[in-house]
């Protein structure tokens, strides 16, 4: 593959709802597009990395310094024939695997389209149609979120996620069970905001038979989740704690999970993406894919990966039309069945860019290209 030219655009979306977490809140999702020219064709990745270090360590602008300092003149130095030869240049680097995946899903992009295959196919995809999930933000009172709540069953998703954090919790979990039922596809997501010192609230969640309760505990632990999934029958799932496969094979070894979100941005791209899917496949874990408020390019690729086989749970891969007034996308991804989404099958992530709406949204941008 003869990379040619790398393009890197800020953009900053307008969400058309904020979306809060336990810890903090968002209306513009402000991120960095990646376009890398080969042999006439353009493959395109997403950093989710936010513009604050308050999810992961990474920002908008540390991976945009590290594209330029690093990453992208690693690319640039030696014959890229497959998109794993990107994570094996990489490796060296620690961490910053946003940055990382963000140029790494840009290249499996443009090998796919180069060798006229979709993406999905090209990282072994099996499925033609995927069940998708919605993740709705903490909202100010109960009553909104079940307001949200309602047009997401309306709309068929197939798993509901609400965010949590201690004192909008247990009451979030018992008015969506009252209201709804017990036969709700109902998941927690505290994005870290509890310690072991908040077992009793654990233990209240673990009676509304939810699918999971995701990343109650510290950011960077596998030990507390262990023996905190050792008194819960509610499955724990772990987003920020697995940044790659070694991690995934420790929680696992330890019992500290029993379901893992794989985010293709949190665990430094596509290929290691499938090292932890096939990993937990073989230990008996189901994945699911996670959100970062994608653009639809995010979201294409998000799609991508969902399509292969141990993706058994639905993810956070709502349709565009949730998030954006207008995606960067055309067309958008939206849902063609309640809850379901289509896997392309044109070559690549399967859709082309609107350059009018990048460049209503582009406020930075900067091209890189090989020395001569
Ligand atoms: O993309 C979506 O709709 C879900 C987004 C989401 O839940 C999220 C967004 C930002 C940071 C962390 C998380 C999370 O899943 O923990
Ligand atoms: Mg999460």
């Amino acid at each position: 593959m003869k990379l040619e030219r790398i393009e890197v655009q800020q953009l900053q979306m307008p969400l058309r709802f904020r979306f809060e977490t336990s810890f903090g809140s968002t209306t513009i999702k402000d991120f960095l597009l990646i376009s890398v020219h080969g042999e006439g064709a353009v493959g395109y990745g997403e950093s989710v990395a936010m513009p604050t270090p308050f999810y992961n360590e990474e920002t908008t602008e540390t991976v945009w310094y590290m594209m330029e300092k690093f990453l992208i003149p690693k690319l640039f130095s030696q014959p890229i024939e497959t998109p794993e030869d990107v994570d094996r240049l990489f490796a060296p680097i620690r961490r910053n695997n946003m940055a990382k995946s963000a140029l790494e899903g840009a290249i499996w992009d443009l090998y796919s389209k180069q060798k006229g295959i979709s993406l999905a196919k090209a990282l072994g995809g099996t499925r033609s149609l995927i069940d998708v999930g919605i993740s709705i933000g903490i909202e100010p009172t109960v009553g909104e979120v079940l307001q949200r709540v309602e047009r997401a069953l309306a709309d068929g998703y197939k798993k509901i996620k609400v965010k949590i954090k201690p004192g909008f919790d247990v009451q979030v979990i018992q008015g969506i069970r009252e209201r709804f039922g017990d036969s709700v596809p109902l998941m927690a997501d505290a994005n870290s905001a509890y310690t072991m010192e908040h077992l009793d609230i654990m233990k209240e969640l673990d009676q509304y038979g939810l699918i999971m309760i995701e990343q109650p505990l510290a950011h960077d632990d596998i030990i507390d989740h262990a023996k905190l999934q050792a008194q819960l029958k509610t499955p724990i799932c772990l987003d920020e704690s697995i940044h790659n496969a070694e991690d995934a094979r420790k929680a696992i070894e330890l019992g500290s999970c029993g379901i893992i979100n794989i985010k293709i941005g949190r665990v430094g791209g596509l290929t290691e993406s499938k090292r932890i899917h096939d990993l937990c496949e073989s230990h008996g874990i189901p994945v699911w894919c996670g959100g970062m408020v994608e653009s639809g390019v995010g979201r294409a690729h998000n799609v991508a990966i969902t399509s292969l086989p141990n993706f058994t749970i639905p993810g956070d891969t709502a349709a565009s039309s949730r998030y954006w007034d207008l995606d960067i996308i055309e067309p958008g991804v939206e849902l063609v069945a309640p809850g379901q989404l289509a896997v392309p099958e044109q070559p690549g992530i399967g859709y082309t860019l609107n350059q009018q709406a990048v460049g209503k949204y582009a406020v930075r941008s900067a091209s890189y290209r090989p020395a001569k």
